[in-house]
């Protein structure tokens, strides 16, 4: 066996899957065969839910059915309300995502059910009642009351509604629904790897997601779109960017929202987020996050060479939405739900665990010394 060591699995292909497929070379990314900036035009967000849970694009009547089940699903239970009203206030979402998920797999009727019907509805009970969690912790970290689901709603407009207690114009809605289609899958990315490892040891649904979730929480991951905001908020404005990266270069420092893994020259989902963030922008009347977002792309790439990710347009666009700093990656675990628990089918139907090795460079070999020895 090869003694070459791959930190980070750079490069590494660690098993097959038919989920979507990343073209760096031709910054494309597929969803079962379909180019995702399609999906977004031509799609909601429950049919590419649909799309990657079953392999094709549903009918109408499957549509419809796949949004009742959803829709039926959505109520969370009062232990769980109870739960999360207990909540430290100054929790951050995603840690109150995480237990609330994992709450979720103590309560569910089917938890240790490892087989493939349990796991699609387990799959669709999460994805009814993340949204519902993640709003009933945010609103009761400010003394709120949660709001209940309202099954007449898309997931969607649903989102805003137990959140905000109204659903926005129609410009708004799609381009949330755009992001959550944009955030659902790819590939092996390290939260996706994460849950399929918790999954190849025979564990279950709930699990790899509570996983899943912890893995997404990390500013290299999911925890971006936060830090993107923040980042653009300390920004004085576009006049200022240029010399604020500068001084970032001065200092090592990583600019968040920029660099992928896998896309070295440009990420494929970014001009489909950046047009919706742009939308936003006109819709609000309110240019500067944008403007800013401009110059430091533009900085980025003349000085480093490096592109942004999915995270710098949506940092923005979910600001200009109305949603709070701390909730914009809790938004991108309710759509990459979809993505991991498709992972999760698919390394469950030919599993085979996941244990790699590690190179020792500890100590030698060495005996126990006695207590007296020790000193
Ligand atoms: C949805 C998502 O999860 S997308 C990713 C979101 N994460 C971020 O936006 C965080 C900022 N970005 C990063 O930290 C990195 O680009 C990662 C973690 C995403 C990818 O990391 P890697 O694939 O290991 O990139 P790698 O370290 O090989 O980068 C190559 C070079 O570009 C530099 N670089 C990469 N990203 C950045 C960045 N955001 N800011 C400044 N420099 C960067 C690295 O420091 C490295 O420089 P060096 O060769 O002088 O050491
Ligand atoms: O693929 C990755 O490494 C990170 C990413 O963009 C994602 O998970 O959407």
């Amino acid at each position: 066996m090869s003694e070459e060591i791959r930190r980070g699995l750079v490069g590494v292909i660690a098993d097959e899957s038919a989920v979507s497929k990343v073209v760096p070379e031709t910054n494309s990314l597929t969803y079962r065969g379909y180019p995702v900036q399609e999906l977004c035009e031509a799609c909601a967000f429950e049919e590419v839910a649909f799309l990657l849970w079953n392999g094709e694009l549903p009918t109408k009547a499957e549509l419809a059915a796949f949004r009742a089940e959803e829709a039926s699903q959505r109520a969370i239970s009062p232990a769980l309300h109870r739960v999360i009203a207990d909540f430290p206030k100054d929790a951050h979402p995603m840690d109150a995502i995480r237990t609330a998920v994992s709450f979720l797999g103590m309560e569910d009727p089917e938890t240790a059910d490892v087989s493939e019907p349990a796991t699609r509805r387990k799959a669709m009970r999460i994805l009814a009642k993340v949204p519902t969690a993640i709003a009933a912790a945010a609103r009761a970290a400010k003394g709120l009351p949660p709001i209940d689901p309202d099954p007449s709603l898309t997931f969607a407009e649903n989102f805003f509604h137990v959140v905000f207690g109204k659903v926005p114009a129609k410009e708004v809605v799609k381009s949330f629904d755009v992001s959550l289609i944009l955030y659902a899958e790819h590939g092996f990315n390290a939260s996706t790897f994460t849950a399929r490892t918790v999954t190849s040891t025979g564990a279950d649904l709930h699990g790899a997601i509570t996983a899943g979730i912890a893995a997404l929480k990390g500013p290299l991951h999911g925890g971006a779109n936060e830090a993107v905001m923040h980042m653009l908020k300390e920004i004085p404005g576009p006049e200022a960017a240029a010399a604020w990266l500068e001084s970032r270069f001065d200092h090592k420092a990583l600019v968040m929202g920029f660099g992928h893994r896998v896309y070295k020259s440009g990420d494929s989902r970014v001009p489909t987020m950046t047009k919706y963030a742009n939308i936003m922008a006109e819709v609000v009347g309110d240019r500067r996050w944008m403007e800013t977002s401009r110059v430091l792309a533009e900085v980025m790439l003349e000085r480093k060479n490096i592109h942004p990710n999915l995270d710098f347009p949506a940092g923005p666009a979910y600001f200009l939405m109305g949603f709070d700093i701390p909730l914009f990656t809790p938004i991108f675990v309710a759509s990459r739900v979809t993505g991991w628990s498709a992972h999760v089918i698919e390394q469950a139907a030919n599993n085979r665990l996941i244990r790699p090795l590690s190179h020792y460079i500890g100590k030698a070999q060495r005996s126990v010394p006695s207590a007296a020895e020790r000193g």
